[in-house]
């Protein structure tokens, strides 16, 4: 018997080495905790035939478990410090030993800080994981998505499994051929039909704006209720309404209850997968189921009522539906529907409200910026979507606003390809996590000359404060940009220009500017704090 603690100790390493050292583990938690169960009532069982009494034989049933436990983790510690390829290059200790320490770090919800911090003390390429590296360099958006990338997605596009979508697909095939048919939902074609449509939800949100009178814009709300009702009129062609009756949908607060839950857990995926399928709908994984059957539910009633006359996204994915029944069965293709309405609905309604509250914060903070849009905007017809792309400091202060508050902030994850990554003449070994976090390469003074000021004019008048424009990618880059990039720069075009033809803005009495800073989350998407600002219809005329 007094073996067996010995043989414990050498079964936890025998399990790392032997097991978990190899593949991928994220989605088999609960069958990791089932084994392990299982194993433990054999050894109980075994160790009956010794002792008769309960309580002697858990008794030494937890010191085997503990000379187990103790064998893995020490195994894990041991290799991930020493032996690891990763080993040689630079990072927190702690953080090469286990991923769980950055969750930790970023439990708050700020990430962006934290790799900030990261980048500040460890220079350009950093281990962050035990088996991730993160880079802060100006060629790695390319390096990590350009067209000619190796690299595949990394295990947290399993985050809406057992659904997929062209987002959440780790799969090179089903990402390509899901492609064309967002391409075709968001082409130039259907933006002719959209514009029109959105054009009058801007116009909604400058009345709603106008009701509000000389009180108080919560412009968190207030952009919320128009970016649901823009998805919902381009995704399904259906007007939620939100804007006119100022009212709030649950699936708003369900989408920014479960984004809050996916946010701190990002890098550690398998924890939130394991509390999906284990844990009851309670709380915020309440919420996540629910968002989740939100989406479902709405692409599936669109799917069976069939289109309202207008054109909508969910035409071209319910062509993909259609299209590969004879190439799928029914369960996956109604599962892929599903992820593609999750995908759609959170990032077609997310992550232009992030950017149009950090729009407002800063036109309300620099007026004069303000003014110079009002200057360029009035008297152009703002129906014309290519004369706003034409405007020089409407563009600049879109994309100052992208970023210094980029919607995605982190994430975009990738792992190595056969070659590796090389960069700056440093090889990343295949088969790594890799990751460049925008909210940093945004702000770097190696690519930016006063990388943390509001200045517009660096897009257009003074190009010399751009010092290396690879490092600017609010809408990713190369084989995985952004789909709907000219869908949301056109609707926030319309916004600031409506909305700047009829009002002026300036803070709320009484708002604390810091807010919006302090109180940021790095939650998948941007979650800017509150701001709070005052709209007063202009006295100019325009
Ligand atoms: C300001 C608004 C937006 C920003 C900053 C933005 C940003 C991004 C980023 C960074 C990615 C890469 C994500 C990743 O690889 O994990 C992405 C992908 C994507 N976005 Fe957007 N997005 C915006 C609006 C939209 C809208 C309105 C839609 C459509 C309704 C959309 C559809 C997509 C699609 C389909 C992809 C996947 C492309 C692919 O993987 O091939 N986005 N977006």
């Amino acid at each position: 018997m007094a073996h067996l603690p010995i043989l414990a100790i050498a079964a936890g390493v025998a399990a790392h080495h032997g097991v978990f050292r190899h593949g991928e583990w994220h989605l088999h938690g609960p069958h990791i905790i089932a084994s392990h169960l299982v194993l433990g009532a054999a050894t109980a069982y075994y160790l009956s035939y010794f002792d008769d009494a309960l309580t002697a034989v858990l008794g030494r049933l937890a010191v085997l478990a503990t000379a187990y436990l103790g064998g893995l983790f020490s195994s894990m510690t041991i290799y991930r410090l020493y032996f690891h390829r990763l080993s040689r290059f630079r990072g927190p200790r702690l953080a090469a030993i286990t991923k769980l320490w950055h969750v930790w770090q970023v439990k708050d919800s700020t990430n962006y800080l934290f790799q900030q911090k990261i980048y500040e003390k460890y220079g350009t390429i950093v281990r962050t994981g035990p088996n991730e590296i993160t880079i802060f360099h100006p060629a790695a958006f390319d390096l990590l998505d350009g067209f000619k990338n190796e690299t595949t997605r990394d295990v947290w596009y399993d985050i809406v499994r057992p659904r997929t979508s062209a987002i959440f697909t780790r799969d090179k095939m089903e990402h390509k051929v899901g492609r064309k048919f967002w391409a075709q939902g968001l082409s130039s074609q259907a933006m002719n039909d959209y514009y029109p449509r959105i054009t009058s939800l801007v116009r909604e949100l400058s009345r709603c704006i106008g009701t509000f009178g000389d009180n108080p814009v919560d412009i968190d709300q207030v952009m919320s209720w128009y970016s649901w009702d823009v998805m919902g009129e381009v995704l399904f062609g259906e007007d939620f309404n939100l804007t006119k009756s100022r009212v709030t949908h649950p699936g708003i607060k369900h989408r920014d209850r479960a984004l809050a839950l996916a946010g701190p857990l990002g890098d550690a995926i398998w924890i939130a997968l394991l509390g999906f399928q284990l844990l009851p709908p309670v709380g915020r994984v309440n919420d996540w189921r629910r968002m989740i059957q939100f989406c479902e539910d709405h692409m599936k009633s669109r799917l069976e009522r069939g289109d309202n006359g207008k054109t909508d996204m969910a035409q071209y994915f319910i062509e993909e539906y259609q299209n590969t029944a004879t190439t799928k069965t029914k369960k996956a293709r109604d599962l892929h529907l599903a992820g593609t309405a999750v995908t759609a609905v959170v990032a077609g309604s997310d992550t232009t409200r992030a950017v149009l509250i950090g729009v407002w914060w800063f036109l309300a903070k620099y007026p004069e910026h303000a003014k110079k849009v009002q200057a360029e905007v009035d008297g152009v017809d703002p129906n014309d979507a290519n004369a706003l792309a034409a405007l020089p400091h409407l563009n600049g202060v879109m994309n100052e606003a992208l970023r210094l508050v980029p919607p995605v902030m982190t994430g975009g994850n990738r792992i190595t390809g056969p070659s590796g990554m090389l960069i700056d003449d440093v090889l990343i070994p295949p088969g790594v996590k890799v990751t460049c976090p925008k909210y940093v390469l945004h702000r770097m003074e190696s690519m930016w000359v006063q990388p943390n000021d509001f200045i517009p004019e660096r897009w257009y008048s003074r190009p010399e404060l751009i010092l290396d424009k690879r490092a600017f990618a609010p809408f990713s880059a190369g084989a995985r940009y952004c789909l709907g990039k000219n869908m949301a720069m056109n609707g926030l075009r319309l916004v600031v220009s409506i909305i700047l033809q009829d009002y002026d803005v300036s803070f709320a009495p009484g708002y604390d500017e810091e807010t919006m800073w302090r109180d940021m989350r790095d939650q998948v998407t941007c979650q800017p704090g509150a701001v709070h600002c005052v709209f007063l219809p202009r006295k100019s005329a325009k």
